[in-house]
């Protein structure tokens, strides 16, 4: 519906906007991101036919936009500009009543029910019906920045255009503004092309990205394919990282400060931070450590300072044992935002820890077991769950990858199935060698100082110290086990 061919232009003397040429399609929604100066506005106002093109053409489904009247513009396509100071004492009603402008008919230009209709709408779809007797210069910025889409609405327009829509906005209007245009592309097929300085928010929301750079088109593809490390650090001259939405198949991209907190660089987890209740194990960690982990809360990927193994009695049953164990890492002065917890019903005394360490690595491991429950992972599961679990974990004084973080989960898994093969430890329903328990957790906490270490497999020296450690400390550990000696 919008095509733009080689087009150049710009305000006089040198063009700022080069040779840019792309293709829209109905219902797309069309970010352009780029650095400040780069352009972004200028390609804007040359779309909407402010400034003319001194090069290329620019069609709106087929036709030259130089051929439209005003008017008839104005009935394809709205604007909504970067917010400016708006002096004017009209009010919000009369304000969106504007966007009705290219729709009058006649010599009266009469106020129809239509008009009503549309503007009763977009005031809802705004949340702005509640002032619309106001003046504009009453209300905040995020409140003039929906005013001025309502008006942009009300035109009833194929294309919207829009200058850093979110400028202004709450965290929540952003996402209702952004909901509210993505809905109208895909229900009502809007065309929206909108300028983002959110790199993140454009990801969320757009089809397709234009990456300007100096008034030139340094990609234009997908989010994916826009925003990848190496060309935004080209770009905008930062360094970022990259890494999925949590729960959107989408891209985010992280900025990376170059002053973060200061920690002591030669902060070593270790036995020293180790504390051994009968209620629970904990090690608390100077430093916020990147984790990945299993548990009952905290788990998942995170920096966490406190790690907790929680002995509970044998017949524990409770309907939100996250809740429960918020509740008592909380009474007992653990910060629950920074805390994993683990829960076991071993005797904590009996748990079994080492450190492991040469020239260039060290980690701490520490593992509590109780093999009543024990399973072969490749049998089904038939018999009700008996006590018994093991809780490892593993305390790497190092920088590692996330490739790191998962080799080292596979590696400690390994031996673990290791260490209860050697003790000939059997799934009672099956008689199997058991490779686990059903219940078993497992932390892998990183301090992420030093030389990045790219991997944790078992050809590597870390590998190694993790799989001679956890099936080390998981023998030990189930051997202290009364249950051990009744296999
Ligand atoms: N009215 C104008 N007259 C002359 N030059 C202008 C005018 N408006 C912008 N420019 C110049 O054009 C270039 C691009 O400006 P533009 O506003 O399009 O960039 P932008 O990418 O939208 O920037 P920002 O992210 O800061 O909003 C800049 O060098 C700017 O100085």
């Amino acid at each position: 519906m919008l095509n733009l061919e080689q087009v150049s232009g710009g305000y006089g003397g040198e063009p700022v906007i080069q040779d840019i040429s792309f293709s829209i399609s109905q219902g797309e929604f069309f970010g352009i991101l780029g650095p400040n100066g780069s352009g972004k506005t200028t390609l804007l106002k040359m779309i909407s036919g402010l400034i003319p093109n001194s090069s290329g053409s620019i069609q709106l489904n087929h036709t030259n936009i130089r051929y439209f009247s005003r008017k008839a513009l104005a009935k394809k396509m709205a604007v909504l500009p970067q917010l400016t100071a708006h002096a004017f004492s009209y009010t919000v009603r009369e304000t969106v009543a504007l966007g009705r402008y290219a729709h009058r008919q006649g010599f009266f230009q009469t106020w129809t029910s239509e008009d009503e209709r549309v503007l009763h709408t977009v005031m809802e779809q705004t949340n702005i019906t509640a002032f619309q007797h106001q003046t504009i210069q009453e209300l905040s910025g995020g409140e003039q920045q929906r005013v001025f889409l309502a008006q942009a609405l009300a035109q009833e327009p194929d294309l919207l255009l829009l200058d850093e829509p979110t400028n202004h906005l709450d965290l929540a209007y952003q996402k209702d503004l952004l909901d509210l245009l993505k809905k109208e592309t895909k229900q009502d097929g809007l065309t929206v092309v909108s300028i983002f300085h959110d790199l993140n928010l454009a990801s969320l929301y757009c089809d397709r990205l234009l990456l300007l750079d100096d008034g030139r088109e340094r990609a234009i593809h997908s989010p994916d394919g826009v925003l990848t490390e190496s060309l935004i650090k080209d770009v905008y001259k930062t360094n970022v990282r990259k890494y999925p939405h949590p729960v959107v198949a989408k891209p985010q991209m992280h900025l990376l400060p170059d002053a973060t907190e200061t920690h002591d660089r030669s902060t070593l987890i270790g036995p020293s931070m180790l504390n051994i209740q009968p209620e629970h194990i904990a090690l608390t960690s100077p430093i916020p450590l990147r984790t990945l982990s299993s548990g009952v809360c905290g788990a998942g990927i995170g920096w966490n300072t406190q790690f907790v193994n929680r002995h509970v009695p044998n017949d524990y049953d409770c309907s939100d044992p996250t809740g429960e164990m918020q509740d008592y890492l909380e009474k007992n002065g653990f910060d629950v935002s920074r805390t994993v917890g683990m829960m076991t019903a071993v005797e904590l005394k009996n748990a079994a820890y080492s450190l492991w360490e040469n020239d260039q690595i060290s980690i701490y491991t520490v593992v509590t077991a109780g093999t009543g429950n024990a399973k072969d992972s490749t049998q089904p599961v038939a018999q009700p769950i008996r006590q018994g679990t093991i809780n490892i974990w593993v305390f790497i004084n190092g920088h590692l990858t996330d490739e790191a973080f998962i080799q080292a989960i596979m590696t400690a898994t390994e031996a673990k199935a290791q260490g209860l093969r050697e003790l000939d430890i059997r799934d009672r329903q099956t008689g199997t060698i058991a490779t686990g328990t059903s219940t078993d957790s497992i932390l892998v906490a990183a301090t992420q100082q030093g030389e990045l270490v790219p991997y944790a497999g078992t050809a590597t020296e870390l590998g190694q110290f993790i799989g001679q450690s956890v099936y080390a400390e998981t023998k030990k550990a189930i051997k202290r086990d009364p249950a051990y000696k009744g296999q």
